[in-house]
């Protein structure tokens, strides 16, 4: 019954729960879940529906509300990370919610109600409190169906009351069918969305590319590149005893610098428990031998918590279904970790990228053509600077040759054409001047201090501007990770592999590093044993 915030778990029981042939889309809310989900929902708006399931009205508005719900809320939502439509039943009780679970096959509240009221006791027994009673109060439903607007994060720990002025959550006084629901947030948001607003090729995308706001949408397409490429790296049982360095090494990045605290304190679980979650192989006569049983505890592991992937893509969003997503998702993570990393860690960050994408990133010209440009670095990095400019300058480079492959072919995506970037409308100072208007031999005189500025920002501050996670702002370091860590992880394995490739990384990772040495002392001894035991 309680579902978590924005979670997969409440896409897929919203999308598996059919109600007559039609699949609800608004997400129901109960006491128990309310504030989790409206806190974390990476929505910029929230409609709440207060109703109740006997009230005939409500039932009857249910298409209605769903039919604008289709439009922005669940994995299939045309607009997705705009508004998160729910619906609180304030007549829900206790033992229905619990029953119904027990009732699979489509019954709803009013069916199991009324079959229940058949039993002679069925008064003393489901007379019990509405679990959503104080909840509605709060808000001071006055009649189902109630609708409410606003910022989501005002009605975690919220509440409404009629004639408050100022509050930010307001009550829908228009709402009665579909099409006055979503002319009412069309004036609120000054749109044009319209209820046949079909996904991807009629979608009018947000594609304003000299829009900086729209990168603070990208920290939950990082999320979710990373928990994908993730879901790869296991789905392909790519963990071998030749990648498992670049695996070690990319996590140890991403345990300092992803901007994203969640998937910071996933790799860190992961990178402290690998021994333990990922098979062992060793070399042995040449052949790769597994010892124990080959079987990943990691399989099961969502690095970025449960609640990513959501299963849908903002900032990288295609409007056709096969372009952009994570490959996109996996650059914008790429270039916020560039900015992030100090300057003695700019060298370990570059090989640890490079390596990670030669051994992990499934497209093979990708991978072969981004090695290529690695291996031609003669020079170690030292600075911040010089290694996020490489990227991005390796990155223009990769642009540049899809633009022309993807127009010869008509494969390019029609509302993100490949683009030397930043465009001016972007960032106008990091152009110096321009050759001739030579954009396509990238003959442009590039103001490299300020294109670096620009992508400091750019990736990290405007990036994070949007997050809900406030701690992602706060300049912790890995530190509050692993004092996490150090709470939630009852048993702590220091991995062999790790604690060499931290200890050699000990300057730039210093507090990982003694935080695997102290550990690796405790745990080495058991760790031999273990090995021992399973050869
Ligand atoms: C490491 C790597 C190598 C790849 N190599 C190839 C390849 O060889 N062949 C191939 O067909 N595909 C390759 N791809 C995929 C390709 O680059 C695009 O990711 C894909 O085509 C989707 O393009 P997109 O329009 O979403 O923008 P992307 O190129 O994915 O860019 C994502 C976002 O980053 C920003 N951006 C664009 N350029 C820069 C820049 N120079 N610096 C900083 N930010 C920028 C923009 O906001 C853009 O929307 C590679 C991907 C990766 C991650």
């Amino acid at each position: 019954v309680a579902l978590s915030a924005g979670s997969r778990s409440i896409l897929r029981s919203i999308s598996n729960g059919e109600n007559n042939g039609e699949v609800d889309n608004a997400v129901d809310l109960n006491v128990t879940n309310f504030d989790a989900v409206l806190r974390d929902t990476p929505a910029t708006y929230a409609v709440v529906e207060f109703f109740a399931h006997w009230c005939p009205a409500c039932r009857n508005y249910k298409p209605h509300y769903e039919k604008v719900a289709r439009l922005f809320t669940g994995p299939n939502a045309v607009h997705p990370g705009i508004i998160l439509m729910t619906r609180v039943d304030c007549a829900s009780k206790v033992f229905l919610l619990c029953l119904l679970n027990l009732f699979p096959f489509g019954y709803d509240v009013l069916e199991v109600e009324t079959w229940l009221s058949d039993f002679p006791f069925y008064f003393l027994l489901f007379s019990a409190a509405q679990i959503n009673t104080k909840l509605c109060d709060k808000f001071s439903v006055s009649h189902y169906p109630m609708l409410f607007w606003g910022p989501p994060s005002r009605f975690v720990s919220g509440g409404w009351e009629p004639k408050q002025d100022k509050s930010e959550i307001c009550e829908i006084d228009d709402g009665r069918t579909a099409d006055r629901l979503l002319n009412w947030i069309n004036k609120q948001l000054g749109s044009s969305y319209a209820l046949d607003d079909e996904k991807y090729e009629n979608e009018p995308l947000p594609s304003n590319i000299s829009d900086p706001g729209q990168i603070a949408r990208a920290v939950y397409d990082i999320e979710e590149a990373t928990a994908t490429a993730f879901d790869i790296i296991l789905a392909h049982k790519m963990i071998k005893s030749e990648t498992r360095g670049a695996l070690i090494r990319f996590l140890q990045i991403l345990v300092a610098h992803h901007p994203s605290r969640r998937c910071r304190k996933g790799s860190a679980e992961v990178l402290v428990n690998f021994d333990d979650l990922s098979p062992l192989y060793v070399q042995s006569d040449r052949q790769e031998v597994v010892i124990g049983d080959g079987k990943s505890a990691l399989g099961n592991f969502q690095i970025c918590g449960k609640e990513v992937p959501r299963g849908y893509w903002m900032f990288c969003r295609g409007s056709k279904n096969e372009t952009r997503g994570f490959s996109c998702g996996l650059w914008v993570l790429l270039h916020s970790l560039s900015v992030r990393v100090d300057d003695g860690e700019s060298q370990f960050t570059f090989t640890a990228i490079c390596d990670f994408i030669h051994s992990f990133f499934l497209c093979e010209e990708c991978r072969q053509h981004f090695y290529d440009m690695c291996s031609s670095v003669t020079t170690p990095f030292n600075k911040t600077r010089d290694f996020s400019l490489w990227l991005w300058s390796a990155h223009n480079k990769v642009n540049e040759r899809l633009m022309k492959i993807e127009a010869s072919l008509k494969t390019a995506d029609p509302k993100f054409p490949k683009i030397i970037w930043p465009p001016k409308q972007l960032c106008s100072t990091c152009y110096r001047s321009l050759s001739k208007g030579d954009t396509k031999n990238n003959q442009i005189d590039w103001d490299q201090d300020e294109v670096f500025k620009f992508l400091s920002s750019y990736y990290g501050k405007t990036l994070v501007s949007l997050y809900k996670d406030k701690d992602a702002l706060r300049n912790e370091g890995i530190d509050g990770v692993l004092e996490d860590l150090v709470v939630s992880t009852n048993a702590v394995v220091v991995p062999v592999g790790a604690a060499l490739a931290i200890a050699l990384a000990s300057c730039a990772f210093g507090a990982l590093a003694c935080y695997w040495r102290s550990q690796q002392k405790n745990r080495k001894y058991y760790y031999q044993l273990h090995s021992l035991k399973n050869i």
